[in-house]
Formats: C-alpha cells, structure tokens, sequence
C-alpha cells in the first residue's frame, strides 16, 4: 500500500495553533518548524483573501465580500505522497472529487507533478502544472460554486504518483462555519439566471459526500441540491 499521509491545522491566523502543534511533535519546539508554517500561511490566508474578494467583486458582489470573509474558516494541510520504489507502479494517491468548502489554495514541490485537473467537458485529465515553486494553484469548491449560482465551476481532480520522489504539497482549504447556510445573492440571479441550488449546509453536504466516495462530482451535488 503506497504510503500517503497529512497534517491538518485549524486557525491558523493564530500564531499560538502552530506553536502548540509543533510541541506536539517536537516536545523540545521547532522554531524553524513552526516559523515556517507561520510565515507560509500567513501568506496563503492574504492570498485567499484577495482571491475571495476579486471573485465576488467580478460578479459585482461588493456589499458581500465582508460577510463571506468571515463565512469560512482556514485548515492548513500539509501532505506527503510516497514516490514510487521498484515494486510500485504508478498509483491513485487522491480518489477523483471536487472539492465539497469554498476554496483550496495549493503549493506542490517543483520538482514533482500529480495533480490533475479533469476538463470542464469531461474528456481529458490535464496536469496541474505550476512551473516554479512560487506557484500556487486555487480551486474552486462546490459552496463556492453554490453561493455564485453556477458561475464558477468546481473542477474534477486527483492525485497520480508517477514517479520516484517523494511528493509533497501544503494547502489552504477555506471551509464554511458551521451552520452557515449558503444562498445565491439575489443581484446575481434573474430570468437569465435562475436560482440552481436550494439553501445548502456545507456539513451536511459533506456528510452526503463523506459515507460515500462515488458522490464526490458535479452531477452529484446538482442530485443533492438542485431546485
Ligand atoms: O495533493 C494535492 O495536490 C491535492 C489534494 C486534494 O485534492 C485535496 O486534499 O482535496
Ligand atoms: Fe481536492
């Protein structure tokens, strides 16, 4: 069984939530450790924050950018794959899924791909790409998708390890707060524009997708929730 692991933090605006982490693993502390991630994300929350806003301000959104700030809350993740050895071939090291929160920032090792991205039309898997290790690849979750009526797609991806090294990748994943009930605007929705979704529950959506991995699409959540 080809070896996958990760690391989750929540809050991480919280200087304290890394520090407390890195004792956990470090008991002695790891300054280098927690400064890193501390610094790190600190930058993928800036950069979350300017994404959030120009998207919703690109749909004229602007009354609400605040609100939606502070609808979802951060988990950093830290991943490793496994690269293969002499008896293994290529595996699956993420099942194919989109995304179920509102956004996913994610930094891959430049010197190892895996990622791919399936076509809007359903025809081709693409590599994710990003050429230098100052990349970052942001994805579009499903409450995302739901809160903008349709408009921004949350696209089909997974992980193929392919070769020998080691693969290893931190993202940002912006979850809803609990209890937060998601609903188009109505300035984006007209005749033109109708209403798609009916009023969504991330947790329960993600328990929908949780108990079973085949409704982890698109066409699953239009199943789940469309008017
Ligand atoms: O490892 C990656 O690049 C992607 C991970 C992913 O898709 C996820 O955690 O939702
Ligand atoms: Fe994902």
């Amino acid at each position: 069984m080809p070896l996958y692991e990760g690391m989750g933090i929540d809050g991480l605006d919280n200087p304290d939530v890394v520090i407390d982490l890195t004792h956990k693993v470090w008991p002695q502390g790891n300054n280098s450790f927690s400064n890193t991630v501390h610094s790190f994300a600190e930058k993928l929350i800036e950069l979350n924050v300017n994404v959030r806003t120009m998207v919703l301000e690109s749909f004229g959104l602007e009354k609400y950018v605040e609100k939606h700030l502070n609808s979802a809350k951060n988990r950093f993740q830290l991943f490793k794959y496994k690269g293969l050895d002499d008896n293994t071939d290529e595996y699956i090291g993420i099942d194919s899924h989109i995304d179920r929160h509102f956004l996913t920032i994610l930094c891959q090792n430049d010197v190892v791909d895996g990622l791919e991205i399936k076509t809007k039309d359903g025809e081709d898997w693409i590599k994710a790409k990003p050429s230098q290790d100052s990349s970052f690849l942001v994805l579009v979750g499903a409450s995302l998708h739901v809160l903008l009526n349709g408009m921004v797609h949350p696209p089909l991806h997974h992980v193929v390890i392919t070769g020998e090294k080691d693969r290893y990748v931190a993202g940002l994943f912006l979850r809803p707060i609990e209890g937060l009930i998601i609903n188009a605007p109505e300035e984006i929705v007209d005749d033109e524009h109708p209403r798609l979704y009916k009023p969504f529950n991330f947790e329960d959506y993600f328990t929908f997708a949780y108990v079973d991995t085949t409704k982890r699409d698109l066409s699953a959540l239009k199943a789940y929730c469309t008017l």
